[in-house]
């Protein structure tokens, strides 16, 4: 984690020096608090005078002393200060001490508040930017719920360290070192005696910090849980509801919550008994120095081991100074409880960010060379293409192909057979294994994956809006396209009357999904696009798998539009589409077992014909009932 932040932090290095520097200065000003009620505690208490032990402050005194105006007319021993002076010079500096802290306490927590926010502002992104150059394969692998908790959740734990953890640590590390040397300066001998209870603090520090940490990993894991649950029932909810699933989801849910529930509480419970376990042995040790002080200032010597305090080594004054010391020293120790959960979540989240930025992106060596768009005519080659998505299953086996620009394939088979996986395979969603697939006879792997995919529109059965307006979804095809060609596009996917017919026009705002349109109407608002996009080359999956006999008829004229002058690969099997097309394939578990037109595969009597007569069959069968 150290690492990881340093790395990320890099920009931020002179901001964070300046908080160091304030974070000693503010440390200064604390150990410096104490003393003042010393000087009072003594004067008033042994009538001893701060300049007896520190004769720098004579001058200063000397000021003071002229602001007591009985001051001249009483008489004060030579070398002596007046009591008022010194009480006026005492609660100064513990003014001035208090002021200067809080000061420097709001700069360091405004520093490390910028701080916090930029560096989650910086994860997010490369997160996110990772997240989209992850291969597809790798996404279809994770869970979505999970990833958004990475994102958001996990970078919340990196900055809440950074913003109350870092500054706490840094001020406890001084605090802790500079208590030390003044303690021992004050006294070596009680100093030891307080210091007798560190290596056990230490120890139960260690021990809860580790499983806190294991606890806090889980319980994060766990989260993203819930998380993908939620994020798949919502994302499904229609689903849901016509399937009546809503009772069996909501089990499903309880037990995964309950889970969450279950570690998250294990870590809590190890949080409550860390913190007043340490309040406690801090405790014992302030107990014990509070006895030997006051029993060795007022009754006799103490004697322990090779140690011995005599009576009266320490004024009151001295015992409370050393006394505020300790609670400064344990302090920071207590902190360590709050800092040790605060770093463990900070570190498990580090582990699971690290996890997907460890992934490897997609392959774009060409990304550099081709800057400039390239326009492909749409002359698509297959040869002898193997694919799989494990190693133990071939999807795949020996695709040969031939497309010529221009020419339109459809592709049929059944469930399973590797329709989708070929067409995917051209837009380099998934590398092949073995053989390879040329456009205009250049090796895809030889174009940078942004100007291969520009060259290539996909549309599927479940046409994807993003959330904005009508205008933005149909732009997404060409970002720079004024509105006369969004428009005439919205025109040949014969969607711009109804566009027109609502009140915001292009304006009409999308919802998440498209939520707001039916299908037949996302499916020519992506029409649209594509048409405005104008690739040589078309991929349709199933594009009117979800629609009725109406609504088809209505795409199918946008379509036809759509395709012409385009080489297109179909995945359908629809008649109507099957008919127009150039020629027809059919896979049979992963291979091309025929090809030829509409007619020529009735005739030839083979798979396709089978599927065919059982289609008729099937939809005779409905009919009947
Ligand atoms: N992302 C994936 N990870 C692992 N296996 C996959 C993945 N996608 C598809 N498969 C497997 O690859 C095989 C071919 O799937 P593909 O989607 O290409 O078939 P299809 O012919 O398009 O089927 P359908 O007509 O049902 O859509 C199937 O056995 C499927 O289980």
């Amino acid at each position: 984690m150290v690492g990881f932040l340093y790395r990320n932090l890099k920009g931020h290095r002179l901001i964070i020096l300046i908080a160091t520097m304030m974070t000693c200065l503010q440390v200064m000003a604390d150990l410096l608090a104490p003393f003042p009620l010393k000087f009072i505690i003594d004067k008033v208490k042994d009538n001893v005078d701060p300049s007896l032990t520190y004769p720098f402050l004579g001058n200063i005194l000397d000021f003071f002393d002229t602001l007591d105006t009985t001051h001249r007319l009483m008489t004060v021993p030579p070398g002596k200060h007046s009591t008022f002076g010194i009480i006026l010079f005492a609660t100064a500096m513990l003014l001035i001490f208090n002021q200067i802290s809080a000061l420097l306490t709001y700069l360091q927590m405004s520093i490390a508040t910028i701080v916090g926010q930029n560096l989650t502002l910086s994860l997010r992104r490369q997160l996110f930017g990772h997240l989209q150059l992850l291969p597809l394969g790798w996404h279809s692998r994770q869970k979505k719920g999970d990833l958004v908790q990475r994102v958001v959740g996990d970078i919340t734990n990196i900055e809440k360290l950074v913003t109350d953890g870092l500054i706490d640590l840094l001020a406890g590390i001084l605090t802790v070192l500079g208590v030390s040397v003044i303690m021992l300066l004050i006294d070596w001998r009680f100093t030891m005696l307080a210091i007798l209870l560190i290596p056990a603090l230490f120890l139960l520090i260690l021990k809860y910090t580790f499983s806190i940490k294991q606890a806090t990993k889980k319980a994060s894991w766990a989260t993203g849980q819930v998380a993908h649950i939620a994020s798949e029932n919502i994302g499904a909810i229609t689903e849901v509801k016509a399937f009546t699933m809503e009772q069996s989801e909501a089990k499903r849910f309880a037990i995964h919550t309950e889970k969450n529930r279950e570690v998250a509480l294990r870590a809590g419970i190890l949080q409550a008994q860390f913190t007043p376990l340490v309040a406690i042995m801090v405790a014992l040790g302030t107990t014990f120095i509070i006895g030997i002080g006051a029993y060795v200032a007022a009754i006799s010597d103490f004697v322990f081991w090779f140690l011995t305090i005599e009576q009266g080594r320490l004024t009151i004054g001295t015992l409370v100074v050393f006394l505020t010391y300790l609670k400064m020293l344990y302090q920071p120790m207590r902190n360590l409880s709050k800092l040790a959960s605060l770093a463990t979540l900070a570190a498990s989240g580090t582990e699971r960010l690290q996890e997907v930025l460890n992934q490897t992106p997609e392959v774009d060596k060409h990304f550099e060379v081709q800057k400039k768009p390239v326009h492909l005519r749409g002359h698509i080659t297959y040869e002898n293409v193997f694919f799989g998505y494990t190693k133990d299953q071939t999807v795949l086996k020996g695709i040969h192909l031939h497309i010529p620009a221009g020419r339109k394939i459809a592709l049929v088979g059944l469930s399973g057979s590797g329709k989708t996986t070929l067409v995917n395979l051209l837009l380099r969603f998934y590398e092949v294994q073995h053989g390879c697939i040329k456009i205009d006879s250049v090796n895809i792997k030889e174009f940078a994956l942004t100007s291969l995919r520009q060259n290539v529109s996909l549309m599927s059965q479940d046409s994807v809006l993003f959330e904005g307006t009508l205008r933005n979804n149909i732009e997404i095809g060409q970002p720079d396209a004024s509105l006369d060609q969004i428009i005439n596009a919205a025109k040949k996917a014969r969607i711009h009357d109804f566009i027109m017919s609502m009140p915001l026009g292009y304006d009409t705002p999308v919802y998440e999904q498209g939520k707001n349109f039916s299908c037949g109407q996302r499916q020519r608002i992506v029409i649209a696009r594509a048409i405005l996009r104008d690739a040589p080359i078309l991929i349709l999956d199933e594009p009117t798998a979800n629609l009725d006999v109406e609504t088809e008829a209505e795409v199918m004229h946008a379509l036809s539009i759509l395709m012409a002058n385009r080489t297109v690969l179909i995945v359908s099997h629809r008649l109507n589409i099957l008919g127009s097309m150039d020629e027809i394939l059919v896979l049979r578990e992963g291979k091309i077992a025929e090809r030829g037109t509409l007619n020529e595969l009735r005739q030839k009597n083979g798979i396709f014909a089978c599927m065919l007569a059982e289609k008729n069959r099937y939809n005779s069968n409905s009919n009947q009932c």
